[in-house]
């Protein structure tokens, strides 16, 4: 079996006496695009702190890239791109291409737009997320949908291997909700990135993923989604362990 690029063992999280993640055992595996679902509160942004090493394993172990998460430094393996990235208004005065350009700081401390060499990662993530022709508009004259664009660039211009994005679609309107996804498949089949989606539309959701993991302070279900789209309503309640209808949506 390949090594996965996150396996997560019997992991168990509290914030004070509140126990919000109880014996969470799970892998990704490279080139999986997962769905991670569960409703309000039940513990999905938690796992993904511990992922990224903002909150500091209790109990259980993770290894991320085959190393425990302890000892794992982040070089541009894993990005995340966080529910509140849309938070640039029409004055934020940046260009598209120099919001990507931020992705590269962290990498290069001294990198600064006028810098030719890091150019063409910049206009090769543009690219990847078809935003080549924004270039040069301001960051808040875009849409909502296009900003998003231009975040998922900022986040791959490092070339992670990982691609971890919290509610990406809040206040996306549903046309280019449907473009949204199509563009994730394209990363994840096109250039190989594994994703993480994490949401609570199910529905919406299911008809896109490889993976479908229902998180609720425990793993309900990790699986096929069609699987799980096959089931009853009260099945799949019960996996998801809240009350749940499933919307579901053509595209
Ligand atoms: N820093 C914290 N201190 C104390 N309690 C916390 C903290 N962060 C989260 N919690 C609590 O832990 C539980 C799980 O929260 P978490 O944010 O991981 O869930 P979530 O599934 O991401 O929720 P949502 O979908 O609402 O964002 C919730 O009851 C939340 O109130």
């Amino acid at each position: 079996m390949t090594q996965p690029l996150i396996d997560v063992r019997n992991v168990s999280h509290r914030y004070d006496q509140h126990l919000v993640l109880e014996d969470v055992s799970f892998r990704i595996d490279k080139g999986s695009f997962v769905g991670l679902v569960g409703p309000n509160g039940s513990g999905k942004t938690t796992i993904i702190k511990l992922l990224l090493g903002i909150e500091k394993l209790q109990k259980g172990s993770i290894d991320a890239f085959g190393k425990p998460i302890q000892k794992f430094t982040n070089k541009g393996h894993i990005s995340f791109v966080s529910q509140k990235a849309n938070s640039f208004n029409r004055g934020f005065p940046a260009t598209a291409k120099e919001v990507v350009g931020m992705g590269l700081i962290s990498r290069q401390k001294m990198w600064n737009p006028s810098q030719k060499k890091f150019e063409h990662l910049i206009f090769e993530a543009l690219d990847q997320v078809n935003m080549m022709e924004y270039a040069n508009t301001n960051i808040g004259d875009l849409s909502g949908g296009q900003q998003q664009r231009i975040f998922i660039a900022r986040a791959i211009v490092n070339k992670p291997q990982l691609l971890i994005l919290d509610e990406p679609t809040v206040g996306v309107d549903f046309e280019n909700v449907g473009h949204f996804y199509r563009l994730l498949s394209e990363l994840n089949r096109d250039l190989g990135i594994t994703l993480v989606l994490v949401s609570h539309d199910i529905g919406t959701i299911t008809t896109h993923v490889t993976d479908l993991l229902c998180l609720n302070k425990s793993v309900h279900y990790h699986g096929n989604p069609s699987e799980f789209e096959q089931m009853s309503d009260e099945e799949r309640s019960k996996l998801y362990g809240h009350n749940m209808h499933t919307i579901t949506h053509d595209h």
